[in-house]
């Protein structure tokens, strides 16, 4: 539904087009890269993989698997962010153990994915950089 003719960025609705979804799905990585300073660490860090990948002259296995690592830490990341935004609207600033669970859990699921991403990166940036010597 939207909430007024006037402000049509106010929707709460279903989305009527593809390419209003599209939009929203474009609106949330916007807010996650103005956000949350973790994601445009780990943004920074999986674009110097890239670049790296690109001089050590990766095969396409060794891409497949970066690429998998760089988009699961990415997407931790933004599941981590939806948990944070969901607990603060329901509890706002009070304390809640249930509230603590969650976001740590979420915090633990992308340390599990950047675990992840490390073991991939030296498994693959090793072997390469020893072909490049
Ligand atoms: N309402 C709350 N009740 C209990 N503990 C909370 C609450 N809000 C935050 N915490 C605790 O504080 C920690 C940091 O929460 P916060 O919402 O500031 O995350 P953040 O610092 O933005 O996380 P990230 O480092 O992923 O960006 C949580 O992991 C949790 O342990």
């Amino acid at each position: 539904m939207l909430m007024g003719s006037n402000d049509k960025r106010k929707q709460t609705g279903k989305n009527r087009a593809f390419v209003q979804s599209l939009g929203h799905a474009w609106d949330g990585l916007r807010a996650l890269f103005h956000y949350e300073r973790n994601f445009r660490k780990h943004l920074a860090v999986g674009t110097l993989a890239v670049i790296a990948g690109i001089i050590l002259r990766l095969t396409l296995n060794e891409w497949l698997w970066l690429v998998l690592a760089i988009f699961l830490v990415l997407i931790a990341e933004t599941l981590n962010t939806i948990v944070e935004a969901v607990v603060d609207l329901v509890v706002g600033t009070t304390y809640h153990d249930l509230a603590k669970r969650a976001k740590d859990v979420a915090a633990g699921g992308v340390l599990l994915a950047a675990i992840f991403a490390v073991i991939v990166g030296a498994l693959v940036m090793l072997p390469a950089l020893a072909r490049w010597f």
